[in-house]
């Protein structure tokens, strides 16, 4: 799995692939590994897939009551702060989670790395899961904070991408969301054998150019 999450001046950018494995065997090439919350609120998903449906899921079932108490939405601190809660009262117990919790709320932009073993911590920029590694070498060479919406989506997209040509482990499609004050918008969802020629453009004489 590869997953990424930054802020920048247009907002907060999630992105990440679609493949769940077991071992060595690919098990799914289309998995939904962002949850959407709430239309300000998401959830990405790296580690045991079972653990993050479930637990997410009742995150979203957390928020929900929260706002039937309250009379308004939870805030993405706040959001963090009880998947936090939950993950630490199982911690030893053998949970594997590895996620962000990203939206937007009267304080702005929000971004959460929230793991199971209990850490939390905010921040501009992460990125989580097998591939991380890779997504990184191409994110902090091309992340500004004044990036433009599209320069944003792109990036985001980019860095997944070359995760999921080195990580075995990640594949499948890109999916990239754009978070700002209105809410959540689903902005990519590309095959990743699509995406190749975007990055690697066949040699002019190569028989992948159309004549
Ligand atoms: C076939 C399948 C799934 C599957 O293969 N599940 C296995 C058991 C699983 O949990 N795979 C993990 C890797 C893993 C296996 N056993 C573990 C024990 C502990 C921790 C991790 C694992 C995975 O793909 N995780 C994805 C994240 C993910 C995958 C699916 C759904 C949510 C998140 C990921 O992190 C990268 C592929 C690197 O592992 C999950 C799923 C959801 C929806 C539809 C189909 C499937």
């Amino acid at each position: 799995t590869t997953t990424l999450g930054f802020i920048f001046q247009g907002g907060v950018i999630i992105a990440v692939d679609s493949r769940a494995s077991q071992g060595s065997y690919i098990s799914s090439q289309t998995v939904k590994k962002v949850i959407e919350i709430n239309p300000h609120l998401l959830g990405t998903m790296a580690g045991g897939a079972a653990d993050c449906q479930f637990w997410e899921r009742n995150l979203g079932r957390q928020c929900r009551l929260y706002e039937l108490a309250n009379g308004k939405r939870i805030t993405v601190r706040g959001a963090s702060k009880l998947l936090a809660n939950t993950m630490f009262s199982y911690r030893g117990m053998g949970l594997s989670m590895g996620t962000m919790v990203a939206g937007w709320d009267e304080a702005g932009p929000g971004l959460y790395y929230v793991d199971s073993d209990g850490q939390r911590t905010k921040g501009k920029l992460f990125s989580v899961g097998s591939g991380s590694l890779y997504a990184y070498g191409v994110l902090d060479e091309g992340y500004r904070w004044d990036l433009s919406v599209e320069e944003a989506v792109e990036l985001g997209q980019r860095s997944i991408y070359h995760a999921t040509f080195r990580d075995a482990a990640s594949g499948g499609t890109v999916s990239a969301y754009h978070v700002t004050q209105e809410g959540w918008t689903k902005v990519r969802g590309e095959d990743v054998g699509q995406l190749h020629f975007n990055y690697y453009p066949a040699p002019e004489e190569h028989p992948c150019n159309s004549k």
